[in-house]
């Protein structure tokens, strides 16, 4: 049964583990004012999700609970134009499905979010004036900028010119839909900070960002130093591209304890360590989620972690050693993805994850 919740609480609800709102008093001022919002996220059906995807989904979940309309924008054109399963798109529609249904054993509440379909979309001539609009707005420089926003860099428009059209469009997502919140990973940041903008000067709903955190690739990425906080996001993140990076919902139990043994974990490091990320963002947000690190007395015996904080100074005391903080973690994942791999043991999810996984281009 849905809990009535009151302003305050549905504003903490909504920006609870985010790592950015764009703006805090625009959304408070939303609340208070009682107005129901209307949220969405995009999505390049391109292949299995993976962990990252579930910090996400998680937001997902909050926003319903918060009464927010949710809609979720299956992007087979943006995944299309960014050279995805080949570009077929009969291929990059059954990821789309094949999302639901990961998204169901992990207890999204589908039944209440709207499945959008980009097609449908582009299918409509005031669309395509939109996105014309938006690149009338927008110079080359910065449209190569949010490049980002597709996981490439800023050259990577210059042998095939429709990846200049992916960031226009994204935008003209958010403006097209008519929301209140556009939500993403911190990685998405500059279609949004774009949307804002333009909705200004249009005079269009101008969207509230909520943007996640993002969870670091299981090397610890490859960083840079420099740049925006979205673009050093685009670095280090665990993405599908990068499949050594990524765990996947589908994973064999004893594919998550290799990866996780083999993962970058440096003893006392407690920022851009994919392991403390993976307690962080998933394990610990579960209700009532505890992690418990078996150990011989002789190392300290047992002990068991209520609150993420805990564990991170814990950790970064070096009282927790990678070896065993990797054990326990692997066997609490393990566990939170057991409904998932319940689901992949049918034989038509199977099948339709082989013939995905044969397809990927990138
Ligand atoms: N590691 C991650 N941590 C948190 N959020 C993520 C992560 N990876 C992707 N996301 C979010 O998931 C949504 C879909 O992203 P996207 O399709 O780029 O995922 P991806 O698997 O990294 O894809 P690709 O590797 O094909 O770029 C975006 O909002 C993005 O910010
Ligand atoms: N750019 C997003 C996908 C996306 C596409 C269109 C949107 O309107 C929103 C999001 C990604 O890489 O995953």
């Amino acid at each position: 049964m849905q809990k009535f919740l009151d302003a305050y609480e549905k504003f903490e609800l909504i920006k609870k583990n985010l790592a950015e709102v764009l703006t805090e008093n625009e959304l408070k001022e939303k609340i208070e004012n009682g107005i129901k919002m209307k949220g969405y996220l995009g999505f390049e059906p391109s292949g299995l999700p993976h962990l990252g995807w579930i910090v996400w989904m998680n937001k997902v979940k909050d926003l319903i609970d918060a009464g927010v309309e949710f809609n979720l924008l299956e992007a087979t054109w943006h995944a299309m134009i960014n050279d995805k399963l080949g570009g077929n798109m009969e291929l990059i529609r059954k990821a789309a499905r094949l999302t639901r249904d990961v998204m169901k054993a992990l207890n999204v509440q589908v039944d209440k979010i709207n499945f959008v379909d980009a097609e449908k979309m582009a299918r409509d001539k005031d669309y395509w004036a939109l996105v014309i609009k938006v690149m009338k707005m927008t110079s080359l420089a910065r449209m190569k900028r949010a490049l980002t926003i597709m996981g490439r860099n800023m050259d990577e428009a210059d042998l095939d010119t429709s990846k200049l059209i992916y960031p226009a469009m994204q935008v003209s997502d958010i403006i097209y839909m008519d929301l209140d919140i556009a939500l993403g990973g911190l990685d998405q940041r500059k279609a949004h900070v774009l949307a804002r903008e333009i909705a200004e000067k249009i005079n269009a709903k101008k969207p509230i960002g909520l943007h996640t955190p993002i969870l670091t690739g299981l090397d610890g990425g490859k960083r840079m130093e420099t740049g925006e906080i979205d673009e050093q996001a685009a670095s280090y993140k665990m993405s599908k591209s990068k499949p050594n990076t990524a765990i996947f919902v589908n994973d064999s139990e004893e594919d998550i304890k290799n990866k996780i043994m083999n993962a970058y974990c440096p003893p006392r490091q407690t920022e851009f360590n994919p392991i403390l990320d993976i307690n962080k963002y998933l394990l610990f947000p579960q209700n009532g989620f505890k992690l418990v690190i078996e150990r011989p007395e002789k190392y300290g015996g047992t002990i068991i972690f209520e609150k993420y904080n805990e564990l991170e100074n814990e950790y970064a005391n070096g009282k927790v050693h990678p070896l065993d903080l990797k054990t326990a973690t692997a066997n609490s994942l393990i566990e939170m993805l057991k409904p998932v791999r319940k689901l992949f043991e049918k034989d038509d999810i199977k099948e339709l994850a082989q013939e995905i996984l044969k397809g990927i281009t990138r």
